[in-house]
Order: structure tokens, then sequence, then C-alpha cells
């Protein structure tokens, strides 16, 4: 019996919790605020991030990290990106020797530059062949509600993304293996800076011409920057990078697609933000995937626009018009 721990009871640490526990883990489903705990133990859901949704008898609430922790074989890491680095240090020494860690998260640490697989292995002190990711197109509403989806389960060792893979199969969640860490990471991170622009252009009233070419050279930038960091270019047009990307981009339940479609509409990121739980992660990925293209040279107009948008330099009407007087180029340029 496979026993996994989930850090994180927002949307998708619960949903993600409920994959588990159909794929026939029993699950620890840790939750950051005691209240929310207690409430998701006598009610059996949780009425914040997924209300209406009845959590398992194989997923046990709780908001000692110790009793979520205790003798796993996983531990989902399902905290925001920016925030996982200073949870995971405190955490690192309750981990069993053994246990894998797996990225939940889908963002890239401001200032570092560093993927979650890698804020991982500092934090926690161990190698990669320890680390994994889930990553795809999971918005976590459709997959608590069992409808189904694909994705992407990701890690250096071969054999523990094809044990991973078993621990998360269930009848409505499909993973696929990839080795290529650095492709998926990236792909899930900038995924959420594309929606964000997407939203824009849904905000001001553009259509799905203007919103398929922001996902298209979006796309094409964060495959330059893969490749500079050596993924492999395939990965984006896989389901951590066009999966993603369509079905983020596409879903009213996207929280970067929302805040995006927010801020074309004429509000401030802090007016969008305000009287949310949750997390839009593009809205702090988007520099942070800015400064790695800078360290490596590689031009990405969508995400430097976006950037500049959220920091209020740019206006959501000049960030369109910005890229599309951009000088003529072939289709297929540094890559
Ligand atoms: N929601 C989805 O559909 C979905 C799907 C796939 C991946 N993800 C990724 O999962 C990760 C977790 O996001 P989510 O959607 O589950 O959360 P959420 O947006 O539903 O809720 C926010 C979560 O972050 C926690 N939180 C807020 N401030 C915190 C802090 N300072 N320290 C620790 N925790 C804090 C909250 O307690 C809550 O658990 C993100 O990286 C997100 O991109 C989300
Ligand atoms: O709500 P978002 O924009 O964080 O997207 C949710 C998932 O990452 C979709 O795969």
């Amino acid at each position: 019996m496979t026993r996994a721990a989930v850090l994180g009871a927002g949307s998708w640490g619960t949903a993600f919790a409920l994959v588990l526990a159909d794929a026939g883990a029993t699950v620890g489903l840790w939750a950051r605020r005691r209240a929310l705990a207690e409430t998701m133990t006598t009610l059996r859901e949780n009425p914040d991030y997924l209300p209406g949704i009845r959590l398992p008898a194989a997923v046990s609430p709780t908001a000692e990290v110790e009793a979520a922790l205790a003798g796993t074989h996983y531990v989902f890491l399902a905290v925001p990106a920016q925030e996982l680095r200073s949870h995971l240090t405190r955490w690192a020494p309750l981990v069993p020797a053994d246990a894998v860690l797996v990225s939940l998260a889908k963002g890239v640490e401001l200032h570092s530059g560093k993927r979650m697989s890698e804020v991982i292995g500092e934090a926690a002190g161990i190698g990669p062949e320890r680390v994994a990711v889930v990553t795809g197109p999971n918005l976590a509403r459709e997959v608590a509600e069992r409808q189904p989806a694909a994705s992407v389960v990701a890690s250096v060792d071969a054999d523990v993304v094809r044990r991973l893979q078993r621990a998360c199969h269930s009848p409505a969640f499909r993973p696929y293996t990839n080795t290529d860490v650095v492709g998926c990471e990236l792909a899930g991170a900038a995924k959420n800076v594309i929606a964000l622009a997407v939203g824009v252009a849904v905000g001001l009233g553009f259509g799905d011409n203007t919103r398929a070419s922001l996902i298209t050279r979006g796309l094409a930038e964060v495959t330059r920057l893969g490749v500079a960091l050596g993924a492999d270019p395939h990965t984006f047009a896989g389901l951590a990078g066009l999966g993603d990307v369509v079905a983020t981009c596409s879903s009213p339940l996207s929280r970067n697609r929302q805040l995006g479609t927010a801020l074309g509409e004429g509000r401030t990121v802090a007016e969008a933000r305000a009287g949310s739980r949750q997390v839009a992660e593009g809205v702090r990925t988007c520099a942070a995937i800015l400064e790695l293209a800078g360290r490596h040279r590689v031009d990405m107009p969508v995400a430097q626009h976006v950037t500049q948008v959220v920091r209020g330099e740019l206006s959501p009407s000049e960030l369109i018009a910005s890229l599309v007087s951009r000088s003529a180029k072939p289709e297929r340029h540094g890559w």
C-alpha cells in the first residue's frame, strides 16, 4: 500500500490527494490552517477550495505535518512556488529518508531562477534521483470531478518515474512518464505567463486569432529558453507544454487567465487578487522567467511584456500593440 503526503490543501493539493486515493494510496493531507484541517475532517470536503467534492476515506486531513509525513513513500509539495523553499527547509528533517519528493507547483523561484525540483534538492539536501514533478493540463476542479485528464510525471530517474506513474494512475487520471525534467518544469511554469497574456487579450475583447497567436508565440519563446537550458524541444509540444497551455488559456477556471482578464478590463493586480485565497503563479513567475532568459540571452517578448504589465510599466492595450508592432522575423528564430 502506497502511503503519500500532500503538503498544501489548496485546490490542487486537495484534488491530487483524491487522485492518489483513487489510485489506491493512503494520503495525509496537510493544511496550513488548523481550522481548515478540522473542517475537512468533519465535513469530509474542502469548502474553501473544492466545495461539493467528497474526500475519500483514504484521505486524512491534518494540520500536523509530522502526522502527514509519517511513513510516507511520496511527499507531494502543493504550496505556491515562491513559498516552497521556506516551508521545505522546515519540513526536511521530518521527511522519511527514502521518500521521493514530488513538486506539484508550477513556477520559477524569483531571483534564484531555480525550478521547483532544484529548490527541492537544495532545501531537502537530496539528489535529483529522489525528486520528481507532476505537470500537465490539470485544472484542479475538473480533476476532482474525475473528468478524464492526462498529465506528465517527470524525473531524471526512469525507475522513480515509472513507480510514481503507478502511484498516481487512477481511472480518470492518466500520467505519462518523461525524463526531461527541465522542459516539463519550464513548460508548466511558463504556461501561467502565457495565460496572463491571453487573459489580457480576453479582457480587451480580442478573439481567438489573437489568443492563438499569443499561445503559439509564447510556446515558441519558452521552447527557446528550454533548449538553451538543455531541455528537449519536443517536451513543449507535449502535455506539459501545449496541453497545459490549451487547458489553461481556454478555461475560465484558470486563475492566471482570470487575473489577466481582470488586467485587460482595467483592474490592477492588487484589485484582481483582492478577496481571493487562490494563487495565480504567473504574476511572480513572469519576472523570474524573464531573469532566467536574460542570463541565457534568450529573447522572450511575451514574458517581457507580461512582466511590464504586472509591474504597471505598460498598459494592457500597449502589451498587444507592442507585440504586434515588433520587427518582422522568421517564425523559427533562435532554436
Ligand atoms: N489549482 C489548480 O488547478 C492547479 C493545477 C495544477 C497545478 N497547480 C499548482 O499547484 C500549486 C498550489 O496551488 P493551488 O492551486 O493548490 O493553491 P490555491 O491557489 O488553490 O490556494 C493557495 C494555497 O496556497 C496556500 N498558501 C497561501 N499562502 C501561503 C504561504 N505563505 N505559505 C504556504 N502556503 C500558502 C494556501 O493555504 C492554499 O493552500 C501552484 O503552484 C499551482 O500553480 C494548481
Ligand atoms: O488556475 P491556473 O492558471 O493556476 O492553472 C491551473 C493548472 O495549472 C492548469 O493545468
